[in-house]
Order: structure tokens, then sequence, then C-alpha cells
């Protein structure tokens, strides 16, 4: 990956938690130099002060980029230090939930190029997908430099505006939390078929990623997948028969987990 400008001028991570971290990986695996990164967190992992990239150190003068990922409830401790970067000649990136671009200009002055993003946690394993979309100020480059950036961690969608960000947010950006709670629904109601619990658990976790893997890589829609497995008058139809009714099964069930959370993204922002 050419990491271009970020390799001459660096890019500065503030927060370098879980999602942070995700995102370094993927760019230190995909050839930025750690030289070029210069991390600010209070409390860097283990793993972050063996990356040989620069941790709580002086900062370059004009970097090409700055990645916000700290939560947004430390965002208003945490920005106003980079204010001087504020004003057109650095990028910056956002992965934060909730927080609005104009909470950024409002600190950083509104000529500064802001790209808000949405990643989620598959990143760590180069399966994530991150939406992204850019204030007034950003120009095709930005959101190729942003698009580059995202990319080395998964796929990128860009968005008509910032407006699709809290539904994406509460599809992409806390779904993986909906899959990994499916698996551990999926073992506890094999448990109370008779099964241990740890076999049960192996069964779920191992269907789970299967599917996951199965949708990734069949050209047939969700659908049609599901279909397959679906002898008639079968136990998966009888099984299906529970999860897709309209009144009680997944539909409405994460209709309202995607509003609750999609609503909580909104509250953020206020
Ligand atoms: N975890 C997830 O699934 C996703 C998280 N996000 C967003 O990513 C952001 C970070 O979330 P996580 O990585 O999950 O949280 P985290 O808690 O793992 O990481 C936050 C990091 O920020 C650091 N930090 C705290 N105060 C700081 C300060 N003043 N300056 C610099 N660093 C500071 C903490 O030490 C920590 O390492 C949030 O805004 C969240 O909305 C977005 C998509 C998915
Ligand atoms: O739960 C959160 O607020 C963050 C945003 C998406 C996933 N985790």
């Amino acid at each position: 990956m050419d990491f271009g400008k970020i390799s001459e001028r660096g890019l500065v991570l503030l927060g370098c938690g879980k999602m942070g971290s995700a995102l370094l990986q993927g760019w230190l695996a995909g050839g930025l130099s750690p030289d070029a990164v210069y991390v600010i967190d209070p409390n860097p992992s283990d793993w972050v002060l063996a990356q040989a990239v620069h941790v709580n150190q002086p900062l370059p003068e004009n970097p090409a980029v700055v990645l916000v990922a700290v939560k947004p409830q430390m965002m208003g401790g945490a920005l106003p230090q980079l204010q001087s970067y504020g004003g057109g000649n650095t990028l910056f990136v956002s992965v934060a939930a909730g927080t609005l671009i104009a909470s950024y200009e409002a600190v950083l002055g509104a000529a500064t190029p802001i790209v808000r993003t949405m990643p989620n946690t598959p990143a760590a394993v180069g399966r994530g997908i991150t939406a992204i979309c850019g204030n007034a100020h950003t120009t095709a480059a930005h959101l190729d430099t942003t698009q580059a950036l995202m990319s080395a961690v998964g796929q990128v969608v860009r968005l008509d505006g910032e407006h699709q960000m809290d539904a994406v947010t509460a599809v992409s950006g806390s779904g993986p939390a909906y899959v990994f709670h499916l698996i551990e629904a999926l073992a506890a109601a094999g448990h109370a078929q008779g099964l241990a619990p740890d076999l049960a658990m192996q069964l779920a976790r191992a269907t789970v990623c299967g599917a996951g893997e199965l949708a990734y890589q069949a050209s047939e829609t969700a659908a049609q997948l599901r279909i397959n497995v679906t002898s008639p008058g079968g136990t998966t139809a009888a099984a299906l028969e529970v999860l897709m009714d309209a009144e009680t099964g997944f539909p409405p069930l994460l209709r309202r987990a995607v509003q609750a959370a999609a609503d909580r993204g909104r509250e953020l922002g206020k």
C-alpha cells in the first residue's frame, strides 16, 4: 500500500485502544513505517509499546493525518491538544461513534478537512467494513487517503452524508456484538437441549464462523444460502418459523435493537 504523504509527514493516532490498535496493526502490516506513527494514549498497551511507533513523544510539526480513536466521552479532554493542527494542512479522520463533524469543526476550525468514519472490530483480522463521509473542506484526495487507510483493515463504503452515520453505526459498527451474542445465545440453547456447555459453545461458534465465511465467499444471496439449509418440512423450517415470525422473531427484534443503537448515536451527538 502507498502511504504517500503519511510516510513523509507522519500520522498522529489519538487513542490506541481496541479500534486504534486494529487500525495500526493493519497499517503496519500494509507497509507503513512505524517511525511515521505518533500515538497519544495515557494508557498504551504492551502491544502498542512493542510496535516501534512513537508513543507519547514529541509530535511532528505538520502531520498528514490525525486519526481520532478515543471514546466520544473523552473527546472534550483529548481533542483540544491537537487544535494547532486545525485549519487545513492536516486531515482529521474520526472513528468515534456519535461525534458530529460540527463538534470537530467547533474545536479545530471550519476550514479543517474532517472525515468521519465508522469501522468495526473485524478490522483486527482485516475483515472490517468502514463507512466514510467528509465535511465541506475534504477534497477527493482526502477521501482517497481515508479510503486507503481504512482499506488496510477491510472494505470501505462512501456515504451520501453524515445523516446516514447513526444507522451505519447501528448496523455495522455495533453489529459484530450482535453476532457474538448470537453465538452465546445459540450455545445456551444447545445447553438447554442437554449438551455440555463447552460442546454447545464449540458447535455454536463454529457454526456462526462457518456460516459467516460461506456468506463471504458464496455468490448466492443470504436468502438463498438460508433456503439451501432448509429442507421442506424439516428441522430448519421448524426453527425458522420461530425466528422469522413477524411479531416475535428476528426481524422485529433486530429492528428494535438497531433503532436503540441509532438513537444512542444521536444522543451522543448532542
Ligand atoms: N470498539 C468498537 O467496536 C468500535 C469503536 N468505535 C469508536 O472507536 C473509538 C474508540 O473505541 P475503542 O477503541 O473501542 O475504545 P478503547 O477504550 O479500547 O480505546 C480508547 C483509548 O483511548 C485512550 N484514551 C483515553 N483518554 C485519552 C486521551 N485524553 N488522549 C488520548 N487517548 C486517550 C484510552 O487509554 C484507550 O486506549 C470510540 O470513539 C468508538 O465509538 C468505532 C467503531 C467500532
Ligand atoms: O458501542 C459503541 O459506542 C462503539 C461504536 C460502534 C461499536 N462500538
